[in-house]
């Protein structure tokens, strides 16, 4: 894959830029590394893979050149403010995130949202269609972006394009709801690949490909991998598969293994105490990723005096993330009164027991929290995938730790070992954080090489690869 003179070979598209502009207070801009787990999942892929990133910057109303970094060739779209607001704020995370997340949160309907989310669409495709070579393969990522396909085959019919689903597809009878459910499925089908997380999600693309487009698709079940459907669209055959995401494994084991990083992991101890047991959440500020879940069960645990407050210490790492929009602001006021109350009832001065950072910290601080947390807790309502999981088994070469994860995280299936829950049955989060707080080393050792037996197996490189064969683009650099 190369930067050719006529356009690149390789292109990704996502609707951010893996690094994001940041202005300062004094007027100064930076770059900072894009916040979750699609950026966290391709960047190092594509950086090894020489190739072009078409995206947002991140911030509005800026125009930025294209530019190189670190080999990559960066290709900012601009936004305006208005258009953050509707296609970004609206339509992606106000319409498609609740909708596609099993309604947790009441989706809006807006026309204007979607009359904005048709025409930036445009836009990327447009974009894409200068940037790529002929010829070329481009990867088209996430709900953001789900009319790129046919807008950009309608431009560029030489063109390979894959696109890739990083958050669940809905069961049919949701997606039924959205009144703009025909224009998103005729735009996927503009793909030759249409890649999702789960089997499920495949599985829920075809049937809404014979009932709202009155195609014939393949009637067999899709695997992880292996057996994708068919859909013949006119003279061209699409394909729908089931590819889940991983991490860069080896990366994060080699992070976490350096002694500056055990340094500090304690030196993290320390600092809160040296307590019997560290728990650990990390997460966007969402209201998917049920941090509210796990800050109850800790705090009845405690109350029920199952748990006693001066031998635990947790760490919820909770990213700032889409702070305009209103799910997210009632959210963030929730989780706050839920840290003030288990910190007021519980706490003592100097010993909270929730450590409550509204900020986000670099690879390496986060590897030195995983490694230093005896309990990672993962409880989302509905996750595509959720990297972090994932990331914690895989800093944790010593055997030591374990995982309480979420049934309905995309990473459930794979992560069989962990102490899997059901958000919703509280009893059950607490039996489940109370059997991972009390583990027998010995049980602990057996469910981590199990778990990252797994993790280490299936990376992110082979998650990329995986689909690029699909695809049928040749992926050796
Ligand atoms: O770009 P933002 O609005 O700030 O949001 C960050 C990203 O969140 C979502 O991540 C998803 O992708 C992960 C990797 O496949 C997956 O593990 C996770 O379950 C998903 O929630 C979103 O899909 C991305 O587009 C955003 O960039
Ligand atoms: O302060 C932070 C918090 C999170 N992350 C990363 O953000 C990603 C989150 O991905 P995930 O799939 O778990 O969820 P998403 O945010 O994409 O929904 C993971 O790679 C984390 O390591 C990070 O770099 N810094």
């Amino acid at each position: 894959m190369d930067i050719g003179e006529n356009g690149a070979e390789f292109v990704v598209v996502a609707n951010r830029l893996p690094v994001d502009l940041e202005r300062l207070p004094d007027g100064t801009e930076r770059w900072k590394h894009s916040p979750g787990g699609l950026v966290s999942a391709l960047e190092p892929f594509l950086r090894s893979h020489s190739g072009a990133w078409v995206g947002w910057p991140g911030v509005a109303d800026t125009e930025v050149p294209p530019f190189e970094d670190d080999g990559l060739l960066l290709h900012p779209v601009e936004l305006s403010a208005k258009e953050v607001e509707d296609y970004y704020e609206g339509f992606s995370n106000g319409t498609l995130w609740p909708l596609y997340h099993d309604v947790v949160a009441q989706p809006a309907f807006h026309r204007h949202w979607w009359n904005t989310y048709v025409k930036v669409n445009q836009r990327f495709a447009d974009a894409t269609a200068k940037v790529a070579a002929q010829g070329a393969t481009v990867w088209v990522q996430d709900y953001q972006l789900q009319l790129v396909p046919a807008m950009l085959r309608e431009q560029r019919p030489d063109l390979k394009i894959g696109f890739f689903l990083h958050i669940p597809f809905p069961p049919v009878e949701l997606f039924m709801q959205l009144p703009w459910r025909t224009e998103i499925i005729r735009g996927l089908l503009g793909a030759d690949l249409v890649g999702f997380h789960r089997p499920g999600g495949a599985q829920n693309f075809l049937w809404l490909a014979r009932r709202l487009v009155g195609l014939e698709p393949s009637r067999g079940t899709v695997g992880v991998r292996t057996r994708p459907g068919v859909v013949q669209v006119g003279d061209r055959t699409v394909r729908v598969g089931a590819f889940p995401i991983s991490i860069d494994s080896a990366g994060l084991d080699a992070v976490a293994r350096r002694k500056d990083t055990q340094a500090r992991a304690r030196q993290i101890r320390e600092d809160l105490g040296n307590p019997k047991r560290i728990l650990l959440g990390v997460d966007r500020l969402d209201y998917t990723k049920g941090i509210d879940v796990r800050i109850r069960a800790l705090y009845e645990l405690i109350a029920d005096g199952r748990v006693d407050p001066e031998d635990v210490a947790m760490i919820q790492l909770a990213t700032p993330s889409r702070e305009r929009v209103d799910h997210y602001k009632t959210m963030r006021q929730d989780i706050e009164q839920s840290v003030g109350r288990i910190n007021g009832e519980f706490g003592r001065v100097g010993k909270p027991v929730v450590h409550y950072l509204h900020q986000s910290v670099n690879r390496e601080e986060l590897v030195a929290f995983m490694s230093a947390a005896d309990v990672m807790v993962v409880t989302p309502v509905r996750d595509g995938m959720n990297l972090v999981c994932k990331e914690y088994v895989a800093c944790r070469y010593d055997l030591g730790g374990a995982l309480v994860l979420s049934e309905f995280a995309g990473a459930a299936a794979e992560l069989t070992s962990a102490f899997l829950v059901n958000p919703h049955d509280l009893d059950g989060v607490k039996n489940a954080l109370q059997a991972a707080l009390d583990i027998d080393p010995a049980e602990g050792r057996r469910r981590m090489r199990a778990l990252r037996r797994q993790v280490l197996t299936h990376d992110v490189d082979r998650w990329a690869r995986s689909f690029l064969e699909a695809l049928g683009t040749q992926t050796s650099v």
